[in-house]
């Protein structure tokens, strides 16, 4: 069996499509969505990612405004900026790229920003509001995965899955999502002890673990859905965490890295700009866009 790849490049191309009609019509009402976007540092990665950000945050019509520091910026600083971006008007949402340089204490950095202007959904408020079932901002990767997997699977209710990873951006943000979706989750980490057996019993494999080609091929229920979160950097290009050669003869379907994932991030960074925008305007959800 071959699975269906599943173009996440495609689908976040359209959800752009629909976020750009949206905003046109907000900016009709007098509203223009603003995203700000803050890297500390030089970090080669981060910059492409932030850079890819901005100008996807102008093709959609939305304000993009970018602020970066050096890396041996005070964390006084981080924190005077991040007040008055919560403080602008015109800025609905507030993106502090991580990881953050060693000397600044990541948690501190994110509880500054306005919980309604948290488009990462990494405030504390954001993540007790997303584990008690209220509205939250919703972190953008899972997010992301959940759409593909409603799109593919329809109704997630009663299927198993194995979210692999317990991060805070990723894995538990992901099996929470899943679990509101009523899937029966389990959640694997380094410690866990009987991890293929496990996948193997599994209508749905998310991998967040950052290691390339992790999850082999025979940990794979025939049909099974797996979505690979990983980006890893090697002599070949960039891998997943999946050996997407050997999973894809199993699988279902899968997402491919690049194409995957990744684009359908940047994509929900935006629509979540776009419905805190929204919500600061009381204006109702946007349409599609919210979990
Ligand atoms: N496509 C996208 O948009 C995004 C991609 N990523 C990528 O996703 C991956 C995960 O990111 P992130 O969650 O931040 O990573 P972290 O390093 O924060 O978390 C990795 C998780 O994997 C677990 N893990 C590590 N080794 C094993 C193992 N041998 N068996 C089982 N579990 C293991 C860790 O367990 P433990 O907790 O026990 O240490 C940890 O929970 C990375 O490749 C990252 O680059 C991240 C964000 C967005
Ligand atoms: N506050 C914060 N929020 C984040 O959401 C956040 C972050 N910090 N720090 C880093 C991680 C990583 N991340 C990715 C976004 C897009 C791609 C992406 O577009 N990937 C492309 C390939 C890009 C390439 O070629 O490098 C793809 O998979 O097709 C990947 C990874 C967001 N993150
Ligand atoms: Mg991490």
């Amino acid at each position: 069996m071959t699975a269906k790849v599943i173009d996440g490049k495609a689908f976040a191309a359209g959800l752009r499509e629909q976020i750009k009609l949206q905003t046109a019509a907000m900016i009709a009402q007098g509203i223009t969505p603003g995203l700000a976007v803050v890297l500390v540092g030089e970090d080669p990665a981060s910059q492409v990612y932030v850079r890819s950000k901005e100008k996807q945050t102008r093709e959609t019509g939305m304000n993009s405004f970018a602020h970066r520091l050096s890396a041996e910026a005070p964390q006084a600083e981080l924190l005077a900026l991040i007040e008055q971006l919560n403080n602008d008007p015109a800025v609905n949402g507030i993106l502090v790229q991580l990881p953050l340089p060693a000397h600044m204490d990541e948690a501190a950095v994110i509880n500054a920003i306005r919980p309604e202007k948290d488009v990462d959904g990494f405030h504390i408020l954001n993540v007790g509001r997303l584990a008690t079932g209220q509205k939250a901002m919703v972190p953008c990767t899972p997010l992301g995965c959940l759409m593909l997997l409603r799109d593919l699977l329809g109704d997630l209710s009663g299927k198993s899955a194995v979210v692999i990873g317990r991060s805070n951006i990723v894995g538990k943000p992901m099996a929470q999502l899943l679990l509101r979706d009523s899937a029966t989750v389990t959640i694997a980490h380094s410690r866990t002890r009987n991890l293929p057996e496990l996948c193997r019993q599994a209508d749905i494999v998310v991998a967040a673990v950052g290691r390339p080609n992790f999850v082999q091929g025979d940990w794979i229920k025939p049909g099974a859905a797996v979505v690979d979160v990983g980006i890893n950097r090697t002599d070949d290009g960039l891998v997943g965490d999946v050996d997407f050669a050997a999973a894809s003869q199993i699988a279902g379907a899968i997402t491919p890295v690049p194409g995957g994932v990744g684009p359908m991030t940047i994509a929900c960074l935006l629509a979540s700009t776009l419905t805190a925008t929204a919500r600061a305007n009381g204006l109702p959800d946007p349409e599609g866009l919210t979990p």
